[in-house]
């Protein structure tokens, strides 16, 4: 039996598409599908887990919510929470770690950690949507794909910021239960007035969406790639799967690991990078640039460029790992423990 927060985002992601598909008939490739990619997550044939997690997410309490803003650094959903509440999604919150995307706070007032349940993710996922947000086209009314989206604070920003629709791709079975224990507290905070949902998220990689070659058949008006392209082993594929799911002239927001270098410098590290074993390509921004508009992009700007610090990206009581500063050289944080220059990031927007 699945848990109504699970039911409930599944079923609203079918209306969503359904309704779509009456517009742009390629949504019904995406439903032809949408039984296999929802029944996959859920398999512990696939992911051990995933029972696990989706008892968690089942359990987690219905809070009296106040108000929800979409639009907070710290994402917050504003509820009375009782002490045995609160100890008790502390506990199921916790069963669903290493959080690494946010920070969301579940109780409380905003701007009043101390009174809710502040989750200090890894990273202050915050930061960058604060690099990246300005330099955007209006979201405002906007479908949007957001590729690689983690546990999905992004694309809550993205309702946040208006998009009439947007979608999360990411293949993480644990990714996907996080947003579903997100998506619990929020209920309809994110909804149109028609109580449709608009914050949706389908757990596969880039790769196996239906890519429509047809003029028009295209689905969103936005794409974002944060943080996915130097895990894809052929940059130019994932260019062109992104290119395949943007409508003419849509914009594409790519974020990714850059290195400093004229148009020919990429590297690619020979083991690990920063600790992590499945990084291949670093272009320099110039070279990135070249990338894009050889993929067909146009109108290809870097907005921001970025180094990675360990305020940004770090150890916390709810990933408890090592995070940055375990990855960079303890004499030098100009370089990785590798040896290779530490995290640094850039912003490229572009047309289609
Ligand atoms: N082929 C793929 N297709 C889709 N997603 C993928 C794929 N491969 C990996 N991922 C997913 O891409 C995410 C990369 S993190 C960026 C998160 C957020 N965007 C951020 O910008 O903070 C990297 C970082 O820490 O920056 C992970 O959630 C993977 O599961």
């Amino acid at each position: 039996m699945l848990n109504d927060t699970i039911a409930n985002a599944e079923r609203e992601l079918y209306l969503t598409l359904l309704t779509l598909a009456q517009e742009k008939p390629s949504a019904y490739e995406w439903l032809k599908q949408l039984p296999t990619w929802l029944g996959d997550i859920k398999d512990k044939a696939n992911y051990a887990h995933a029972p696990a997690y989706q008892a968690s997410v089942a359990r987690l309490p219905n809070l009296t919510v106040n108000s929800v803003d979409l639009n907070s650094d710290t994402l917050t959903i504003e509820a009375n929470l009782s002490e045995s509440q609160r100890k008790q999604t502390t506990a199921l919150l916790k069963q669903l770690m290493p959080w690494r995307k946010g920070p969301f706070q579940i109780g409380g007032q905003i701007g009043d950690d101390e009174s809710g349940i502040k989750i200090d993710t890894e990273w202050h996922s915050d930061w960058k949507w604060q690099r990246v947000a300005p330099h955007l086209g209006t979201l405002k009314g906007r479908r949007v794909l957001d590729v690689g989206g983690g546990s999905g604070y992004h694309g809550w920003r993205m309702a946040g910021a208006g998009a009439d629709t947007v979608i999360i791709i990411d293949p993480s079975c644990l990714f996907y239960h996080q947003f579903m224990a997100i998506r619990h507290f929020v209920g309809t905070a994110d909804a149109h007035e028609t109580g449709r949902y608009r914050t949706h998220y389908i757990p596969v990689p880039l790769e196996a969406l239906p890519a429509s070659s047809d003029q028009g058949s295209q689905l969103f008006d936005t794409v974002f790639s944060m943080g996915v392209l130097y895990h894809r082993q052929s940059p130019f594929e994932h260019l062109q799967q992104l290119k395949g799911q943007l409508v003419k002239g849509g914009e594409l927001v790519l974020e990714t690991l850059v290195i400093e270098g004229d148009t020919n410098t990429v590297l690619v590290p020979h083991d690990r990078y920063a600790q992590m074993n499945n990084v291949y390509f670093l272009p320099s921004v110039a070279a990135l640039i070249g990338w894009l508009e050889k993929a067909g992009f146009t109108d290809v700007r870097c907005v921001d460029v970025a180094v990675t610090s360990t305020e940004e990206q770090r150890k916390t009581e709810w990933m408890t790992y090592h995070s940055l500063a375990d990855f960079l050289d303890s004499n030098d944080a100009t370089k990785t423990v590798e040896g290779y220059p530490a995290p640094m990031r850039a912003t490229i927007i572009a047309k289609k």
